[in-house]
């Protein structure tokens, strides 16, 4: 899998070559390449944005150092196997679903939006050419799409195999299917009592039912009590 990112702020995704993904780097399976938007500029300031059209405040992307980008990463040829996500306030919800879908993309580039956005004709002229995504990490503002093509990038390369030393761990969590999509049942380790607190007695009783049934019980209350929307059933 090969990653882009198209940012005025490339350094942030040196953070990429730490921990899991920075094995996966070193081991071939996630290929990662982060590029300046202002390589595409050729105006001594090498300016990335300009005024609204219609007036308002801020600034908005030009569409040109985009549209060059585009060129020399992509080319001109259509290509629906190359996904381009581009992280915004105004996308749909990036889910776990999502996250699984893109973790079978050959290529994802992200763009990575700053100030008021993108010219939209960049949006437009992109999805002449390849599938975009427009996607938003949670209701509430960034000041750039770097933190959530961050995110979106650890919710996707952990599902892809090879990443993760145990994939077992990846069925048991919050919204996977073995869950019911239910958030995931509280979890604890040795001392058996800390600070006056016991581990639950039944995930000591090595009777695997009953703990399983406690866990099954654990999930539904959570999801319950903090995400009744995501009971179905109910
Ligand atoms: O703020 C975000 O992206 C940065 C951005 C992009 C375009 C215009 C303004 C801000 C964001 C919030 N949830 N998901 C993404």
């Amino acid at each position: 899998m090969r990653l882009d990112y198209l940012t005025i702020f490339p350094e942030f995704f040196d953070v990429l070559g730490i921990s899991l993904l920075g094995k996966a780097v070193d081991n071939g399976i996630v290929d990662i390449h982060a590029h300046d938007l202002r390589t595409w500029t050729h105006d001594r300031h090498r300016t990335v944005d300009d005024t609204p059209c219609g007036g308002g405040a801020g600034m908005v992307m030009k569409p040109d150092p985009w549209g060059e980008a585009f060129d020399d990463l992509l080319g001109a040829d259509p290509d629906p196997s190359v996904h381009v996500v581009i992280p915004t306030p105004s996308g749909t919800p990036f889910r776990q679903d999502d996250a699984a879908q893109l973790s079978h993309a050959d290529r994802i580039v992200f763009c990575c939006g700053r100030y008021e956005g993108i010219d939209h004709r960049v949006i437009d002229y992109a999805s002449e050419h390849w599938s975009v995504h427009e996607l938003s990490l949670g209701d509430y503002v960034l000041n750039g799409g770097e933190v959530a093509a961050l995110a979106m990038t650890e919710a996707i390369v952990r599902l892809v195999p090879g990443v993760l030393g145990n994939p077992e761990s990846l069925s048991e969590e919050s919204y996977s299917q073995d869950q019911e999509g239910l958030l995931e049942y509280p979890v604890y380790t040795r001392p058996a009592s800390w600070r006056g607190w016991d581990v639950p007695e039944v995930l000591m009783s090595g009777h695997h039912g009953h703990i399983a049934q406690w866990r099954r019980e654990q999930s539904r209350e959570l999801t319950r009590r903090r995400r009744p929307d995501l009971l179905t059933d109910e």
